[in-house]
């Protein structure tokens, strides 16, 4: 069996990368602009330089390998930057998806043998401001209502999946993410903290600065996230949603309080205002009922567990 993994030098698809190798699965990733170690991820896996928005980039590695199933993780992932940059954002996470879908296509032409499992990486950010506290943990019926053009992308690229599968057949199936971290991970809130703890820790600085600390976040590990996309994969229905959602949801304060715990640090607490969002969901917070009955998925990483994997990974990677 051959799996592509479009993002492959991201922090989901590294780890992805990793679970894949360790099962001896072959991988083939496309990787634009890495934030991982490119160096380890070469020799686990076909390495090759895409841009999705250019679909015979895309093309030619779909008929070249002809992967049995395909992980579309490649994106401009972060909100924030979605504001700085909308056409980028939309032009990489909707087109990209199109090409990975009509590359499909075109090789399904001359090899109607080819059918493969399409699973995209879509977002919590699609539901913006459904998230209100009356409506969580939420269900993937719920109203779509994006709050910065990355939650627009996503929901493009979500609708997309569904209308490849109804009018043309291919095996979409919609991953709904929500917050999901874990070493490598850069710029959310658990490993902006975890990075700076490690900075307090080393005397750089006294000062722990944040953002709004009183919004509520359900945190999956990266390593459980894989596992739910690799079920999803094998045992999702073709061309149907779901979330997945950590099962229990932290106040943002409260992360912060577990790093406190385990790395034991003296600070003060600086709100920073250019931490401080335009919009931000007071609460993001999945129903993955409909995953777990379907795929059996268990969560097997606690927040603590994940927060101190994360600090040891910013230890041996901070260059001071
Ligand atoms: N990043 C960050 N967030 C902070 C900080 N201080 C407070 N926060 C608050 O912590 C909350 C969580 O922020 P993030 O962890 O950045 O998550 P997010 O905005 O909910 O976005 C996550 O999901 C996106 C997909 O929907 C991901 O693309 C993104 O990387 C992140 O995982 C937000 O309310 C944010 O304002 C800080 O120093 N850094």
């Amino acid at each position: 069996m051959t799996v592509l993994i479009t993002g492959i030098c991201g922090m989901v698809g590294s780890h992805m990368c990793d679970y894949f190798y360790e099962t001896n699965v072959h991988v083939v990733g496309t990787y634009y602009k890495p934030t991982t170690n490119i160096k380890e991820i070469k020799n686990k896996a076909d390495l090759h330089e895409c841009d999705v928005r250019y679909y015979l980039q895309l093309y030619n590695i779909i008929s070249k390998y002809k992967p049995n199933r395909i992980f579309h993780l490649a994106a401009q992932s972060y909100p924030t930057v979605s504001w700085e940059r909308p056409q980028e954002t939309i032009e990489t996470n909707v087109n990209g998806t199109i090409n990975v879908f009509e590359a499909v296509k075109q090789v399904k032409k001359y090899d109607s043998n080819y059918d493969p499992v399409i699973v995209v990486a879509c977002s919590s950010a699609e539901y913006g401001n459904s998230l209100t506290p009356e409506n969580v943990p939420i269900k993937e019926e719920a109203a779509l209502m994006p709050l910065h053009p990355y939650g627009v992308s996503k929901v493009a690229q979500d609708l997309l999946a569904y209308q490849y599968y109804q009018s043309d057949g291919l095996k979409s199936i919609r991953a709904r993410i929500f917050n999901t971290t874990g070493p490598r991970k850069t710029n959310d809130a658990s490993s902006d903290f975890c990075q700076r703890a490690v900075e307090i820790e080393r005397g750089l600085t006294t000062n722990f600065r944040v953002g709004n600390i009183e919004t509520k976040r359900a945190i999956t590990d990266v390593r459980d996230l894989v596992k739910a996309l690799v079920l999803l994969s094998k045992k999702g229905k073709h061309g149907e949603v779901y979330n997945i959602s950590g099962a229990k949801v932290y106040q943002i304060r409260e992360v912060l309080q577990i790093i406190k715990d385990i790395i034991d640090i003296d600070f003060q607490l600086e709100v920073d205002s250019r931490l401080l969002r335009p919009t931000d969901e007071p609460i993001i917070f999945g129903d993955s009922t409909k995953l777990i009955k379907e795929t059996g998925w268990k969560q097997e990483y606690t927040l603590k567990q994940t927060l101190t994997d994360m600090i040891t990974y910013w230890r041996d990677n901070n260059d001071y």
